[in-house]
């Protein structure tokens, strides 16, 4: 669970963004409101990657812990943005061993068959060796949501994530994303401007004003 605690977040010590909220496992709390209204800076806070001008004050807690002291590294926190932000040059399977945790896999088969499961789970099985240039824009995008998923995380947030993919594309992309969040039991926060996004996140929506 996320539990977000009178969280205020602070540019330049002036008040920009106030909320409080709870996200339980498997849920999805979507963000809207107008642009400059914080909702990237909130992620960023919950994700521990605050720069000055901005601060936070409240608690953000994962499964009860509070977790702002906690360094950006050790948050077990993924992030998905509207770039995939894959390495462009290395193989999708490369790019999905990258992120998973270092201890995870006793060994080399067990890794390769946990990243197959990944990729079976998208419908993108036998890709594992084709570099990421190579992949259509669809492709990138479920590369980019497993490579989240491979690295264990205990909250997701995902800022626009599907606002770069065509109509059509979009709804797949972000039916596959909700369904593979709920099916791991992972509490996630989704910024958007889309008010389908909200829809299809089934879940409670903040509105920033
Ligand atoms: N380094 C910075 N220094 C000062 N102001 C900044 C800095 N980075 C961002 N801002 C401003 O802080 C405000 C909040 O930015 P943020 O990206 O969180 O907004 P947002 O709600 O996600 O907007 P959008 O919907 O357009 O993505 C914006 O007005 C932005 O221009």
């Amino acid at each position: 669970m996320l539990s977000l605690e009178n969280i205020v977040i602070y540019r330049d010590d002036k008040p920009l963004l106030q909320l409080s909220a709870e996200v339980a496992k498997g849920e999805v709390l979507t963000v809207m409101g107008p642009s400059g209204a914080g909702k990237s800076t909130l992620l960023q806070a919950i994700a521990g990657q605050l720069q000055a001008p901005f601060s936070v004050t409240g608690q953000i807690k994962i499964n009860h812990v509070v977790i702002n002291e906690i360094d950006a590294h050790l948050r077990k926190v993924g992030i998905m943005f509207q770039d995939a932000l894959l390495f462009e040059h290395m193989t999708v399977g490369e790019n999905i061993a990258f992120a998973m945790p270092d201890k995870a896999y006793k060994n080399k088969q067990l890794k390769h068959d946990a990243i197959n499961a990944l990729l079976v789970a998208v419908e993108l099985d036998g890709i594992a060796d084709r570099t990421v240039n190579t992949l259509s824009g669809g492709q990138q995008a479920r590369v980019s949501l497993i490579r989240t998923l491979a690295s264990e995380p205990d909250v997701v947030l995902l800022d626009e994530p599907f606002s770069k993919l065509d109509v059509a594309l979009r709804s797949q992309i972000r039916s596959w994303t909700f369904s593979q969040l709920k099916a791991r039991n992972i509490p996630a926060v989704l910024v958007t401007h889309d008010k389908d996004d909200a829809l299809a996140a089934g879940g409670n929506v903040i509105e920033i004003l």
